[in-house]
């Protein structure tokens, strides 16, 4: 919930840790404060990382508390990722303050106050294989509103992990969106980061936007034209892709989902230096509509032994399955909810369609009206029985580029 400073008691929703720092900042408290209940819905990082660079793009301090709530006791708390990415747009913003940045911290009070984004470049380094396309998320948004006409990123962690966006579904399906909205945006991966202990690197550079982000329209898809899969493995899994996998999924994708679309598959794996002890098998795969839009399923396995390979093939295509099964869906579970900020921020209205809509997809819808309680933000559904699928319609805030 947000309440204003008048709306509600001292140390409110947060508990005993937040009451702490509400009593040691006091005076820093203004008006206009946000007040996040970082366990609300999903409750996890990406709710962190939206809170706070929704605290930059709409001028607004923000106080979230009980950081990762649904993590359990265990998990509860900044990790080094959702900290590497606090601590880069600490950086960035020049003049902004921050209390909490600390690991296992479970509230954090941001204020970047009127200042802005004015460096043209900066590295973060996570030091582990934590998601660099998550530290992206949290970044990305807020370096479209800044001084410089660009900033050049480098993220230091990993590309290729779990419960997070895989490269290749980064590069070839979240970044093509959001170009065509406005989104001046280089990608480059330097070297993968992958679980347990490579850390890779990439480098992101983003331009000032020179006019309001455009608004996007993903409400049709028409004709699937083609499936690109990306393979990227550490050596050791090479014979499965080359001898099993690839026949295996040739057979599977023309059989059930298309006989004339083309499938081209890209080995992956020649950038990939092994160097700790990472066993992955990484496996994107990407379909490509007429309209345009792409939908993108991907499986991740770390520690992957030559016998789950065997399998890997059909339960891409079970995904696959799913998301080609309703007509006129335009964005998976994932990039549903990575999509909102933009849209939010756009002159004009969006709208995207989904299956069904993800728990971090109703997450930051819920955390949008709690920064601006005034934006318009329908969700409907349409069709009916297998055919019933879900469209978000956003008015967008038409958020003013930096001066
Ligand atoms: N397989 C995937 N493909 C694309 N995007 C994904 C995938 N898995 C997760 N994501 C996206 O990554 C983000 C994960 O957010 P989430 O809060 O779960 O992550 P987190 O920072 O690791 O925090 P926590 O550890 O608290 O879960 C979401 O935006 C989600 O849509």
């Amino acid at each position: 919930m947000v309440e204003s400073r008048r709306g509600r008691g001292r140390g409110g929703r947060g508990g005993a840790a937040a009451a702490k720092v509400v009593e040691e900042e006091e005076d820093d408290y203004g008006e206009d404060i946000i007040r996040v209940d970082g366990g609300m819905l999903e409750g996890g990082g990406q709710l962190f990382r939206m809170s706070m660079a929704l605290t930059y793009l709409l001028k607004k301090d923000c106080l979230i508390t009980n950081i990762r709530g649904k993590r359990g006791n265990k998990g509860a708390g900044l990790g080094n990722q959702h900290l590497t990415g606090l601590k880069c747009l600490k950086q960035l913003i020049v003049g902004s303050k921050v209390k909490g940045d600390f690991v296992k911290s479970k509230d954090v009070h941001f204020k970047p106050g009127k200042n802005s984004i004015k460096r043209d470049q900066y590295e973060a380094d996570c030091k582990t294989p934590g998601s660099v396309h998550l530290i992206s998320q949290m970044t990305l948004p807020c370096l479209l509103f800044q001084e410089m006409p660009q900033c050049k990123l480098t993220i230091k962690g990993g590309t290729l992990v779990n419960n997070s966006p895989p490269a290749h579904s980064y590069e070839h399906v979240f970044l093509p969106m959001i170009r065509r909205m406005g989104v001046g945006v280089e990608y480059e991966v330097k070297k993968h980061g992958l679980f347990p202990d490579i850390v890779g690197e990439v480098e992101v550079t983003i331009k000032k936007l020179e006019q309001q982000l455009k608004p996007i329209d993903l409400v049709e898809r028409g004709k699937l034209l083609g499936c690109t899969v990306h393979v990227t493995t550490t050596d050791k899994f090479h014979p499965i892709y080359t001898d099993l996998f690839k026949p295996q999924f040739t057979a599977l994708f023309r059989d059930k989902v298309s006989a004339t679309a083309e499938l081209t598959i890209k080995d992956e794996n020649c950038p990939i230096k092994k160097q700790g002890s990472a066993k992955v098998l990484a496996i994107t795969a990407i379909l490509h509509f007429e309209q345009p839009t792409c939908l993108q399923a991907n499986i991740l396995l770390d520690n992957c032994d030559e016998a789950r390979g065997e399998t890997l093939a059909k339960e891409l295509i079970e995904q696959l399955l799913l998301l080609t099964a309703t007509p006129n869906v335009c964005t998976d579970e994932y990039f549903a909810d990575q999509l909102l900020v933009f849209m939010a921020l756009a002159e004009g209205t969006s709208r995207l369609t989904c299956k069904e809509l993800s728990l971090h997809a109703e997450t930051i819808i819920e955390l949008l009206k709690q920064f601006v309680p005034e934006i318009d933000i329908q969700v409907s559904q349409v069709g009916e029985g297998e055919g019933k699928y879900t469209m978000v319609t956003v008015k967008g805030l038409g958020l003013a580029p930096a001066a």
